[in-house]
């Protein structure tokens, strides 16, 4: 069993809930069906766009036996620590506040070998006893798949929305349909699909290849309800991009803008269907 910091709150039952001090406008799970498909990826983009445009921005890990956000964030070396027996979030140098099962461990390295109640309890913890004070947005990378974790996820935590994340491929595509029918069954709204590594562009003619054997998009999102959020290329600029400077090229920049303008969207919709009700 993997060891966690000694000063952090974990595994501490009575340790407070911050949740009632915490004010957190918007919570948006970025959910696939199937793992590798980019979806901790999409959280840091969304999440440093939103914070581009000076809003407050969380990123809970609840992906808990493959944490990735620390390292997508460059922050591995970093870690979370306890005061008043609340957990500390990590903040990134442009201020977005973090929390992972990976900033409580001593050694990155160390495999989570934990059954899913005990992996439940924790993704709660972090939603809770995290001061997260206030906060525009908080996204939670929930893990892959339809298991127990996305279950807690959904059923604790009162998420704004849900978006999807999937490749364009046929056995994808079904996955994400999974997904996307436990969120309706469980009534959190769906707010829409980002399909990440959608094409590579050629470096001589910027032609746009499509490297995956797409399946009918247009219809599956149809059948399913789902809005296309954004098509992201495949490009080595999306992964290096939190881990250094440089900034992303025009025409991925212009995706995340897109697609992060959308989400706001469905959140000022939905505040104002809730201000309504
Ligand atoms: N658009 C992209 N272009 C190139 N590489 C990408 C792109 N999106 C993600 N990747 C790379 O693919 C790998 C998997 O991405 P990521 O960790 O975001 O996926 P995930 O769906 O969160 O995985 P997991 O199943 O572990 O939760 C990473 O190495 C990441 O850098």
């Amino acid at each position: 069993m993997s060891e966690v910091n000694e000063n952090a709150a974990i595994g501490n039952s009575s340790s407070p809930n911050n949740g009632n001090s915490n004010k957190i406008k918007n919570i948006i799970g970025v959910m696939s069906g199937k793992g590798g498909v980019g979806k901790s990826t999409v959280t840091t983009l969304i999440a440093r766009e939103l914070n581009n445009k000076g809003y407050k921005v969380g990123i809970l890990d609840a992906d808990i036996t493959g944490p990735s956000i620390p390292r997508l964030m460059n922050m591995e070396d970093i870690r979370a620590f306890s005061s008043n027996n609340s957990i500390i979030p990590v903040v990134s140098d442009e201020g977005i506040k973090m929390i992972s099962l990976n900033f409580l461990i001593e050694d990155e390295n160390s495999p989570v070998i934990w059954r899913g109640p005990m992996i439940g309890n924790i993704v709660q913890q972090f939603y809770n006893d995290v001061l997260w004070e206030e906060l525009d947005y908080l996204l939670i990378d929930m893990p892959p798949g339809t298991g127990d974790v996305a279950l807690t996820v959904m059923q604790s935590i009162p998420l704004t929305g849900i978006v999807m994340v999937s490749i364009p491929q046929n056995l994808v595509s079904m996955i994400v349909a999974k997904a996307v029918n436990m969120a309706n069954q469980l009534k959190v709204p769906v707010i829409g699909l980002v399909q990440n590594m959608s094409y590579v562009k050629c470096p001589g003619c910027s032609e746009k290849i499509e490297i995956f054997e797409a399946p009918e998009m247009e219809a599956f999102l149809s059948e399913m309800n789902l809005e296309l959020l954004g098509e992201l290329p495949m490009t080595k600029e999306i992964i290096n991009y939190s881990r250094t400077n440089d900034s992303l090229s025009e025409d991925v920049r212009g995706t995340v803008e897109a697609m992060t303008e959308k989400i706001e969207v469905f959140c000022k919709k939905n505040k104002l269907r809730m201000f309504l009700r």
